[in-house]
């Protein structure tokens, strides 16, 4: 009654649904369901209670809101920004930061992604980064075949967070990405949790975790303004050098705020969704004998057709990795690393006959997307043969979003797990300390215990 008391007859035009209960809403059956064992039930309870629809109302993250379960319903919200904007939770704005693209108006948002969006994505760039992925690829694996037990998930975080840094931040030292890496693990944890600031509570924690990576970053923005003023330094070297020249089409420069947010924002985005899947990637291949030797036997041919002065991979090479691709698809779809992404209405709209009414927070659930039976017979199989002669439908695979805030770190995301699957392959497997170990779905899909176990040398 409370949300739809100003809506007049037009509250029945609303979805299906409920509010839950008073003040925390549906969090409760939420959080239920994505610490049980089956993070579906969430989703499937409403449909079993209401009636299958493209959305429901419901209350989450403190706001009225409508969650979007359809390829169609979510493909209409994620591609019309004259109607939608932006909509994450303020815990989200609060951690990630308000002059991020999470908080920036859409101007401001297509100038920023312009800047930043080119040099990680496209050809030429992905070239400059291929030989420094496969190297410290190729030595982080050597490593920990020597290490013995290894997190694996927390190694491969490590790794992609360097070559996120050498992105953005390549001039600094080691010491300033171990800080910079610790707090990001703490951050995450807050971004999907209540927004309940007292001491004990995840956010808590994430919030003093984001006030020290802030600190270190100004630290580095200060030391490196103050070294291209000194030096006359012109040339850039890196995408805070870019973010530091950049100008808007009034001549506007970035201040230390905003350039310190968007770095906060690539810093996280880049480096804690690759590391994920990189690992369900390599846990899935390993476990699944026949996909493991359907992949092998394709990076062998690639290896065996090189010409025998070439050291290392080359694009062309990991364009040919055909069926490696649909293995990373089919990891991208079965862990659907960002379960939902958070807009809110600008104005009333219809989507799919329902009405969602201006200021509601619409929720784009692309884990329902991804495990509809129809789409995707067996959904909850890992089956990368699904993938041979099948294109899915505009809205039927969104693990990058979609519209303009599709993600600009795609290409560059499918490259590092191309490029570790494929010396992985070649000269190592996996064995698990706890094959069986339970998994927690928030923030993110990833077992207990960070996938313990040892990486060995088979060769
Ligand atoms: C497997 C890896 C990745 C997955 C699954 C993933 C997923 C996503 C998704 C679903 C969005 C859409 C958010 C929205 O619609 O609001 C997004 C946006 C974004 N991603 Fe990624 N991402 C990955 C890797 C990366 C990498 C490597 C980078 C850094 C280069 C990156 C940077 C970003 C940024 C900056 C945005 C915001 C875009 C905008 O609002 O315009 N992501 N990502």
């Amino acid at each position: 009654w409370y949300y739809e008391r100003n809506l007049g007859d037009k509250r029945y035009e609303l979805p299906p649904g409920d509010y839950g209960w008073p003040v925390i809403g549906n969090m409760w059956s939420f959080l239920r369901a994505f610490k049980s064992t089956d993070p579906e039930s969430f989703i499937s309870t409403i449909v079993s209670r209401f009636g299958r629809a493209e959305l429901y109302k419901a209350h989450m993250f403190g706001n009225p809101s409508v969650i979007l379960t359809t390829a169609e319903s979510c493909r209409r919200v994620l591609t019309d920004d004259e109607s939608f904007k932006p909509g994450w939770p303020s815990s989200t704005v609060n951690l990630i930061g308000k002059k991020s693209f999470v908080g920036i108006s859409d101007e401001e948002h297509k100038w920023l992604r312009k800047l930043t969006a080119a040099p990680v994505n496209g050809h030429e760039a992905l070239s400059i980064y291929l030989k420094y992925i496969e190297d410290n690829v190729v030595k982080a694996l050597e490593n920990w075949a020597d290490m013995g037990q290894i997190e694996f998930l927390t190694e491969l975080r490590r790794l992609t967070f360097r070559i996120i840094m050498h992105i953005f931040l390549s001039s600094e030292g080691e010491q300033v990405m171990e800080a910079l890496e610790k707090e990001y693990t703490v951050l995450n944890y807050g971004v999907r949790a209540m927004m309940i600031n007292i001491p004990g509570f995840a956010y808590y924690n994430s919030l003093k975790a984001r006030k020290r990576l802030v600190a270190t970053l100004q630290a580095v923005v200060t030391e490196r303004r103050e070294r291209r003023k000194s030096t006359q330094e012109t040339v850039k070297k890196d995408m805070l050098d870019a973010l530091l020249d950049a100008k808007d089409e009034y001549g506007r420069m970035l201040n230390d705020e905003e350039v310190i947010d968007v770095l906060v924002m690539y810093l996280n985005a880049g480096h804690e969704s690759s590391g994920h899947i990189t690992m369900w990637a390599t846990v899935l291949i390993q476990t699944h004998p026949e996909v493991f030797k359907r992949a092998k036997k394709e990076q062998e041919k690639i290896v065996k057709n090189r010409p025998p002065d070439q050291k290392g991979l080359t694009l062309k090479e990991v364009r040919q990795m055909e069926y490696l691709s649909k293995v990373i698809d089919e990891t991208l779809r079965f862990i659907t690393f960002s379960l939902t992404v958070f807009r809110e209405a600008k104005k009333d709209v219809n989507v799919c006959g329902y009405l969602i009414p201006k200021g509601w927070k619409v929720l784009v659930w692309f884990r329902s997307v991804h495990y509809d039976h129809e789409t995707y017979p067996e959904p909850k199989k890992f089956d990368p043969s699904r993938w041979d002669g099948f294109t899915p439908k505009a809205g039927n695979f969104l693990p990058f979003g979609g519209g303009n805030r599709l993600c600009p770190g795609n290409d560059l995301a499918k490259l590092e797990t191309s490029i570790f699957l494929h010396h992985f392959l070649l000269n190592y497997e996996l064995e698990q300390q706890n094959p069986a170990s339970p998994l927690m779905y928030l923030p993110h899909t990833r077992p207990k215990d960070n996938c313990l176990g040892r990486i060995r040398r088979v060769c």
